[in-house]
């Protein structure tokens, strides 16, 4: 290796590492799903784990007379009374979905009231004293708000019917402050998914990599920094460097001696020369505005130990706490969280909808309705399971970085680099992580244990080693428990991420062939021996792991084995071609290192015959497969339609698309390399408009110039895109294209598809009304109100309505959650 630079990486036990106090919440699942990042707005109004769950609906059937509350978002407009009598449960989920838990969302009157309705008495009428002997006391938002205890001990209550607390779980209410009470079985599971907020306060940073020992670039790198004399600053802005920070500073009048601070994190490091310019500059700095934030200092501690010498790993998070947060919860409550959080979004979407449509003009009809189904935009019809809770990734991807205690470690991060951390845990305990995965991982960090090259140091942006993806193919079959989720692995790709940047070709090329022979020897070592299809080295630059589709990518070649579970690498083509089998519904997929691919393949197949059933599929159905990946919506659904028109960005997940239509002898798919944004208008005319004009040419009997493109009497989409949802201009396409009557939306963000559901769902503003402001997004503007300033432009055309949204767990013990939402009109 030539560089200087990672020669004189400090060892891991050599590196002082810290630990800083500071208010930063790690992600909880680093990969929950492939991002690649699609529509412009960021989504600022994602609820933390901790929000969705407090927040949570009551599975409440009383209809408890309850004084109304108004809703911030009420629509001056709308003068609909509202019913405090009891709803009508929602019908269950549909027939086909066995596993689905029952849709138990009866609301309360606190669903009522988010619908949105005029306050009807004043603050003082609400604290009614839920003691009160008046016999008809007016109802107040306190109103069996906490359970009787009399009745808890006693079994009955001599108030009866009249008393104010609740009488058991059953009749509690969520309190006007969003919470339970304590005693309550809702109360303790709020408590236990509050943690993290808990934690948030406390403030836990760990920095693996030392920042504080190098040398600052003037002239000061005596390697150690007095800790005691340094101070970490938090809430600093994303995109400023060291000069920014040291400038800032000095401004502020503010002496120090070295400034630290890199790109993409939100904390800074300042050391001082001396006490009195500590005292001084913690005194100016403590709660100065930077931006929006006002800066935080924290102290600066060695990582292991605090200040009184103290080992501080209790406070220290698990990688199962960070990757698995759910983890500790039974699957049946963790499915009932995600329900009662998508239940929220859908309210949301209700109220975001209202304030999105014009004044003075009536509410859509889905609006109107919405009270009479506790706020929700539409039904939600319940919760389909995943068919495996456990081992059920089939891609992990591992990070290469050192412990909390300076241990080189593949596993996962403990948190956000933004946020300034960068531990790396190994993946012990992570119940949705397979066995396989995890032995991987495992071979991988005894290799680099003796590694000449460095692993990549996050803050310094240098190292070799980056991350290791183990993604696996499933044999074909139905398969019906955890246990033998092992046995259905049948083939293994592992990608290595490396930077080669500055290195030495001939030493990369000795530590490759050591590490394919690390691999082979360690697959053969296992019991049961594992197997091991392809390995591939991927060749990155960036700061963070996540790279570039076309990012450069080398196939290494797996030495021999003979335990027979390796194909013989000199014959096999697909070893060389670097792709690996999964199979859903009786099909099977060619997957490529970069393609995406759902990584729960057993709830992806529920998830995507649920899209098919709710998609008003026939063999005049044209049907277009936004965002398509692999091909697997519109592949599995191609025998139910004329066409399909699959539309997708990256080459090579297009390519396997279109290999895997040949694979299993599908001739009706088309996909098209494109981003959605680019062609959906153009695709919507080429495929609709050239038939409806032949149709009219009949009509009028002309002569109808001769097409090439088949017609289509129904045209439906179906919609998968990443985390950050929609781009305007697809929504604005499929809205604005009048024959297109049926639209699924298939979502990894259920709060991104309640943003691009406002612009889909409410009516179009009078040309002159219209609100004249330039661009999509507005800078510091949520994604819904971004959302709703675009629907206030959308070109006159009929709105879809919301029919109804069912969850998918795709992501068991984690907080995200699949959804999809039935869009007509
Ligand atoms: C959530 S995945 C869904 C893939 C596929 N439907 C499946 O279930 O396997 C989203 C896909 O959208 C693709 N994508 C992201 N941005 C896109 C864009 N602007 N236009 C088209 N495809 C995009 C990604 O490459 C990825 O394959």
């Amino acid at each position: 290796m030539a560089s200087s630079s990672i020669d004189e990486l400090p060892s891991a036990a050599e590196t002082l590492t810290s630990q800083i106090s500071a208010d930063v919440t790690p992600p909880s699942d680093p990969n929950p799903t492939d991002d690649v990042t699609m529509a412009s707005s960021p989504i600022d109004e994602l609820p933390s784990a901790v929000e969705t769950l407090t927040s949570q609906h009551p599975s409440d059937n009383t209809a408890a007379p309850v004084n109304p509350i108004p809703s911030s978002d009420s629509n001056p407009n709308d003068d609909v009374p509202m019913e405090t009598a009891s709803i009508d449960e929602l019908p269950s989920a549909v027939d086909t979905v066995k596993s689905q838990i029952p849709a138990d969302i009866t609301p309360s009157s606190d669903d009522v009231e988010a619908v949105g309705e005029k306050r009807k008495r004043d603050d003082d009428d609400e604290k009614t004293n839920p003691e009160s002997s008046d016999p008809n006391p007016t109802p107040s938002p306190w109103f069996k708000t906490s359970l009787c205890s009399y009745f808890r001990r006693e079994g009955s209550c001599s108030h009866g019917n009249t008393c104010r607390y609740a009488h058991g779980e059953e009749e509690l209410r969520m309190k006007p402050d969003n919470t339970w009470d304590p005693t309550s079985v809702r109360g303790k599971k709020a408590k236990i998914l509050e943690k993290p907020a808990e934690e948030e306060e406390n403030g836990e940073v760990l920095f693996t990599e030392e920042m504080m020992d190098d040398n600052d670039g003037e002239g000061c790198g005596d390697g150690v920094h007095d800790l005691s004399l340094s101070k970490c600053l938090v809430h600093l802005p994303i995109k400023w460097q060291a000069d920014e920070l040291k400038k800032f500073v000095r401004e502020q009048g503010v002496e120090f001696k070295f400034a630290k601070k890199r790109r993409g994190m939100i904390v800074g490091f300042l050391t001082f020369e001396n006490a009195e310019q500590l005292q001084n500059g913690v005194e100016i700095l403590e709660g100065k505005a930077v931006g929006n934030k006002n800066l935080k200092i924290a102290d600066v501690l060695p990582r292991t130990v605090d200040k009184n010498g103290t080992k501080n790993q209790a406070k220290i998070k698990s990688a199962r706490e960070a990757v698995t947060p759910l983890a500790d919860l039974s699957y049946a409550e963790q499915l009932e969280q995600k329900k009662a959080s998508i239940m929220q979004m859908l309210k949301k979407l209700t109220r975001n909808a209202r304030k999105a449509c014009q004044n003075g003009k009536s509410l859509p009809e889905w609006i109107l309705q919405s009270r009479e189904i506790g706020g929700l935009a539409c039904k939600l019809e319940g919760i389909i399971e995943s068919p495996f809770a456990n081992g059920y990734r089939n891609k992990c991807e591992f990070s290469a970085g050192y412990s909390v205690e300076g241990k080189l470690t593949v596993g996962f991060m403990l948190g956000n680099f933004s946020a300034g951390v960068t531990a790396v845990e190994e993946a012990v305990d992570c119940p949705n992580i397979s066995k396989m995965a995890c032995r991987y991982a495992s071979i991988f960090q005894t290799f680099l244990e003796k590694s000449k090259l460095p692993v990549w140091n996050k803050f310094k942006s240098c190292g070799f080693w980056r991350q290791l993806t183990v993604r696996e193919g499933r044999k074909p079959g139905v398969f019906s428990n955890d246990e033998d989720a092992e046995t259905r692995i049948a083939e293994v790709m592992l990608m290595v991420q490396v930077c080669t940047k500055d290195t030495d070709e001939g030493e990369v090329a000795i530590e490759f062939e050591e590490m394919a022979k690390a691999f082979a020897e360690g697959a053969k070592a296992s019991s049961p021996p594992l197997p091991l299809t392809v390995l591939v080295v991927q060749d990155h630059v960036g700061i963070s792991n996540v790279a570039p589709p076309d990012c450069p990518l080398r196939l290494l070649p797996i030495p021999m084995s003979d335990n027979g579970t390796n194909p013989d690498q000199t014959t096999d083509v697909l070893t060389k071609e670097a792709r690996i089998h999964d199979h859903i519904n009786n099909l099977k997929f060619s997957i490529s290192p970069t393609a995406f691919f759902q990584v729960n393949t057993g709830a992806a197949e529920k998830l995507y015959s649920l899209a098919g059933d709710w998609a008003d599929l026939g063999p005049d159905t044209l049907l277009f497969d936004v965002c398509c990946g692999t091909g697997t919506i519109g592949l599995t659904l191609a025998h139910r339609v004329g066409m399909v028109i699959g539309i997708e960005m990256n080459a090579s997940a297009v390519s396997d698309a279109e290999r895997n239509a040949k694979i299993n002898g599908i001739s009706n798919c088309k996909f098209i390399c494109s981003k959605a944004e680019d062609v959906m208008s153009s695709l919507l005319t080429e495929y609709l408009d050239e038939s409806e004009m032949e149709e009219e040419a009949k009509l009028l009997n002309n002569e109808p110039e001769k097409s090439t493109k088949p017609r289509f009497k129904n045209v439906v989409a179906i919609v998968d895109p990443p985390r950050p949802g929609l781009h305007p201009d697809v929504i604005k396409a499929l809205r604005t294209h009048p024959r297109l009557k049926t639209l699924v939306y298939i979502s990894c963000n259920p709060e991104t598809l309640g943003a691009n559901a406002i612009e889909l769902c409410t009516p179009s503003f009078k040309k002159d009304d219209q609100e004249n402001r330039r661009g999509y997004r507005q800078r510091g503007l949520s994604a819904a109100a971004s959302a709703r300033l675009r629907a206030k432009k959308m070109p006159a055309s009929e709105p879809f309505r919301p029919v109804k949204a069912m969850a998918v767990d795709l992501f068991p013990h984690t907080d995200h959650c699949e959804m999809v939402m039935l869009l007509q009109r």
